[in-house]
């Protein structure tokens, strides 16, 4: 990929030959005349809509129990997607995936010849699939990458790691293989054992429990001291039933206080635990479905100091849920600035879930919790952005976490509030100062009812950076000293190297940004940053970067039949924004706002154009160019309906 300065096709073309049309329209994106394709009727641009919220994963509807019944249509919500998966016909027994278990010295199939999986190596090969026929990967891409391919007999491209005579897989020297497992390998795998005893309840959240208790007894005290305050003084003598009641209200405050102590001295602080420094660091958002392993690892090779999961939800995390922790885990690469997001309503969610992650998790940089979700879903059990209304269960919660939570620091995200005008992060950002460990703050300029419809509101965004540093300021003041200073990072609408840059360096107050559909729409906006220009990719290094997510996605997701599909699957939701990239060389004003939608165009090439296109059978089809044909009854409706704008 080339990070040298491109002429800007513009003063190619003289102003006289431009035959403009009219796209100056507020919201339309200005593309060169002669890269137009000329409408029929009324001014057209290729999309209606502009972005949809964030929306549930699949996995999120099957865990929440959202999606049964009728419930009111979502807005922007693809709900009758049909992103069926194929099964094979014969699938062959996992044990024989390397080869015949006996002769290779390894445990035999404990169901023998009841097993329901095929046995004969020879016999699953004669109806398998044929190879995968891509023009970017002669051979096995996991293979290359691994030094031997963990789907073995299954690897739909397993000409390149087979010896036919002796049927056998070719594997590289095992030093070999080490030395490439050692900068390629995935981590925060919770073993089986770890995830059944979450299953049947044998984890012991013994410091969620102490935690807890501390928590429940602080609150019943405030609320007991609250209704004592309201009660009016009297000379008279009191009741025995009184007397008792007042002994017994005072032994509770003395435990209370005992408890407090205990919290005091066992809690973590900031300062105790693992620094978090995102300090003018490059920032990828938390992206549920789009923001997986896969693109993280593209997006830390194109430069990101720092990557999210995925939210994981809470109750099944605690609930040792498969799905669940398979979003924690991570690619080497990723670690240090791997944050894990998690989304939650009460107190005891966010406690055991990230006692359960400092547990099984090695390399994990921050537990961050998401109280900037608008999802409908979640807002309704009180998660993600409904936490923006309570605060105080807010404070629980992150409370919580920092107490179980190890070294770990734990962070935030918030949106500036649930409703339109009625903001509320710079009050949140007081009591964060004053009531809390966190070690870092995000927050996303806009409010929940809001979504995507206005800008981020940068100078609101300000404001609360700088409250949050005269509130540290006073902090020191009284002589408490805060540990150390909350990172402050803002969100919303960065789209390319000079938002970045304006927003970094708008306030000493703010540390960083962080980027979510402008690292979709541009992967490489960090090489801009980097080289403080604009970068137009050409086709050609715009399949260069494909090629690395179908790279890592098949290194993730495995080269077999199931891995195929998912890659395929998640490639056409990553095109859903990746084709949204307008170049310069053809726009008549540059840079171009998020929001703003472009008239129907066509590329400098064909597979511009290609890769421009709002179609997702297009998605298909480039994505058979990496992966060879797609099934025939493979379709694909992207999460966002309007997720082109
Ligand atoms: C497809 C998609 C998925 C998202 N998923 C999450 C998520 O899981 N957690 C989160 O905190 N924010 C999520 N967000 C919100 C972004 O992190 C970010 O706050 C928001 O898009 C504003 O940033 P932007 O203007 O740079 O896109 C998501 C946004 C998009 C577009």
């Amino acid at each position: 990929m080339s990070s040298e300065k491109r002429s800007n096709d513009s003063q190619e073309v003289s102003d006289a030959s431009i035959k403009r049309q009219d796209t100056s329209t507020k919201g339309i994106a200005q593309i060169k005349a002669e890269y137009i394709i000329p409408s029929t009727g009324p001014a057209q641009t290729r999309n209606e809509a502009i972005d949809t919220e964030e929306q549930p994963s699949d996995r999120m509807l099957v865990e929440t129990g959202g999606g049964k019944g009728k419930g009111k249509k979502k807005r922007g919500q693809n709900k009758n997607r049909d992103n069926r998966q194929t099964k094979e016909e014969n699938p062959l027994c996992p044990k024989f995936l390397q080869g015949n278990p006996e002769s290779r010295g390894t445990q035999p199939c404990p169901f023998g010849d009841d097993c329901k999986f095929v046995h004969d190596v020879q016999l699953y090969l004669s109806t398998k699939k044929p190879e995968v026929e891509s023009q970017f990967f002669k051979e096995c891409p996991v293979f290359k990458s691994l030094g031997y391919c963990p789907m073995g007999f299954k690897c739909r491209f397993l000409g390149s790691h087979l010896n036919k005579d002796p049927l056998q897989l070719v594997q590289l020297e095992s030093s070999e293989r080490a030395k490439l497992y050692e900068a390629n390998h995935e981590v925060n795998h919770i073993s089986s054992d770890q995830k059944l005893d979450l299953v049947k309840k044998r984890f012991l959240f013994e410091k969620s429990e102490q935690v807890l208790e501390i928590i429940d007894a602080l609150q019943r005290g405030a609320s007991e001291g609250k209704n004592e305050e309201e009660k009016p003084k009297s000379d008279e003598p009191k009741a025995p039933q009184v007397l008792q009641r007042e002994e017994e209200q005072r032994l509770r405050r003395d435990r209370q206080r005992e408890l407090y102590n205990q919290y005091k001295d066992t809690r973590y602080f900031a300062s105790e635990k693992k620094k978090l420094d995102l300090h003018h660091k490059k920032i990828v958002s938390p992206l549920t479905t789009v923001g997986n392993l896969p693109y993280r690892r593209l997006m830390r090779k194109l430069g990101a100091d720092v990557t999210y999961s995925e939210m994981a939800l809470a109750v099944p995390l605690i609930q040792g849920t498969n799905s669940e922790w398979a979003l924690p885990k991570a690619h080497v690469s990723e670690y240090p600035g791997f944050g894990v997001q998690i989304a939650c309503s009460k107190a005891w969610q966010a406690a055991k879930a990230t006692e359960a992650l400092a547990a099984h998790t090695s390399q994990v940089s921050e537990v961050n919790l998401n109280c900037g979700c608008p999802i409908d879903l979640l807002y309704r059990q009180g998660s993600g952005s409904a936490l923006l209304d309570n605060p105080a269960r807010m404070i629980r919660c992150l409370n919580a976490m920092s107490y179980v939570s190890g070294e770990i620091p734990v962070s935030v995200k918030i949106r500036t509030g649930t409703k339109d005008g009625h903001p509320v992060a710079g009050l949140l950002a007081r009591r964060l100062v004053n009531e809390t460990d966190v070690a870092a703050m995000t927050l996303h300029g806009r409010s929940r009812a809001q979504r995507y419809t206005k800008n981020a509101d940068w100078d609101y965004v300000v404001r609360v950076a700088e409250e949050l540093r005269s509130c540290e300021d006073e902090y020191d003041r009284e002589g408490r000293q805060r540990s150390q200073r909350i990172q402050f990072v803002g969100n919303g609408d960065v789209n390319n190297f000079e938002d970045w840059y304006a927003h970094v360096n708008r306030s000493d107050a703010i540390d960083s940004v962080m980027v979510a559909r402008g690292a979709l729409i541009k992967p490489w906006i960090f090489e801009e940053v980097d080289a403080q220009q604009h970068l137009d990719k050409s086709s050609t290094e715009r399949m260069d970067i494909l090629k690395d997510y179908i790279q890592f996605a098949l290194e993730h997701w495995g080269s077999d039949e199931y891995g195929v599909a998912q890659s395929r699957r998640f490639f056409c939701e990553f095109m859903s924004f990746f084709h949204r990239y307008i170049p310069m060389g053809i726009c008549e004003k540059y840079p171009v706002q998020l929001n703003e939608r472009p008239p129907n165009w066509k590329g400098r090439d064909e597979m511009e154009t290609m890769l421009a296109s709002p179609d997702a059978s297009d998605w298909i089809k480039l994505s058979e160019m990496f992966l060879g044909k797609a099934e025939e009854n493979f379709v694909f409706t992207p999460k966002h309906k309007s997720s082109s704008y």
